[in-house]
């Protein structure tokens, strides 16, 4: 395991981090969603956590905002660890779509009528229609709880107004949840599942945050600190084989080529990425590019990716 070359990439940063900047104009800020559209278009954090515990942070890194999709990764493993893989597999496919993130379109063309990944909003939706729990408030914690630990403190913090505000926007998704049900994929009401989903979305972190939570995948599913099992590692496995084949979207090929990592953007602007058995990366920048990723965040992984040699492929 080669050590991460600190030096230079604190001798870096700032150049690097003002180069991302400087390209934030040229995507925009989520508004599908209203109370996404508030966030600064030029905010930038970065913040990278390694195995031995060193850190670096950069720029606005101390900013919260909501995983949004990024908690994707995280309840596909919840829901894994809830039901197992044959389980969750019959209801979710494997594979890429091509289409952007909120789309319906192979729902109707491609039999059985299951969504193709957990990372799609439809994949989503059902895995959380998964989760364990005996009402939507015992699931939801549960969530927050698992996505805390692996931060490294108590339950993540709901942005209530997020929530309030993905939910009474949110008809895209509400009619794809119909349509699930109408396939037999859905087992519980849509209203349920729905709150589900978009309180795990509303979850609040900042880039140190999903660093951690990174590093914990980097590591196949372990505590950084205490060493202790959190995820299995099968588990872990599939979700970092997901986060590199659809984690950013129709974006996900182009991503793999230029950064060679596996990662999962959400439409806040964050980016989760990590180096595996090294490190873990989290980074935000709302302004986002067409596939929905952080268009300056991006530009910064690509940056740092080539200069340090950091693709897997
Ligand atoms: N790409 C995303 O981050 C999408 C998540 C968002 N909550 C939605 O359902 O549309």
């Amino acid at each position: 395991m080669n050590e991460l070359n600190w030096n230079a990439i604190n001798a870096g940063l700032p150049r690097w981090m003002e180069e991302a900047r400087g390209i934030a104009p040229l995507g925009k800020v989520a508004s599908y969603i209203p109370e996404l559209s508030k966030a600064d278009p030029e905010a930038l954090g970065f913040h990278i956590l390694a195995a031995d515990g060193k850190s670096l942070s950069a720029g606005d890194c101390g900013q919260r905002f909501t995983m949004q999709s990024i908690s994707k990764v995280f309840t596909l493993m919840l829901a894994l660890m809830d039901n197992g893989e044959e389980r969750v597999f019959s209801k979710v496919g494997m594979e890429p779509t091509g289409d952007s993130f909120n789309s319906m379109l192979k729902l109707e063309l491609v039999q059985p009528g299951i969504p193709f990944n957990p990372l799609i909003n439809a994949g989503a939706i059902v895995i959380s229609s998964l989760i364990a729990g005996s009402s939507n408030e015992e699931k939801s914690e549960r969530i927050a709880a698992f996505l805390g630990r692996l931060a490294g403190g108590g339950p993540l913090e709901l942005d209530e107004a997020t929530y309030r505000s993905e939910s009474s926007s949110g008809h895209l998704n509400r009619s794809m949840a119909y349509f699930l049900t109408d396939n037999g994929v859905l087992e519980s009401a849509v209203e349920d599942v729905l709150e589900v989903y978009f309180k795990h979305c509303s979850l609040l972190v900042d880039c140190g945050q999903l660093a951690r939570m990174a590093l914990v995948l980097s590591l196949d599913g372990l505590d950084p600190v205490s060493g202790e099992r959190l995820i299995p590692r099968r588990f872990v496995q599939i979700a970092k084989t997901f986060m590199v084949t659809c984690g950013m979207y129709n974006g996900s090929g182009e991503f793999a080529i230029d950064v060679g990592l596996p990662a999962k953007s959400g439409v806040s602007g964050g980016i989760l990425a990590l180096l595996p058995g090294r490190a873990g990366i989290g980074v935000v920048g709302p302004s986002l590019n067409r596939h929905g990723n952080s268009i300056a965040g991006v530009h910064l992984l690509e940056t740092l990716s080539k200069e340090f040699d950091w693709s897997l492929f």
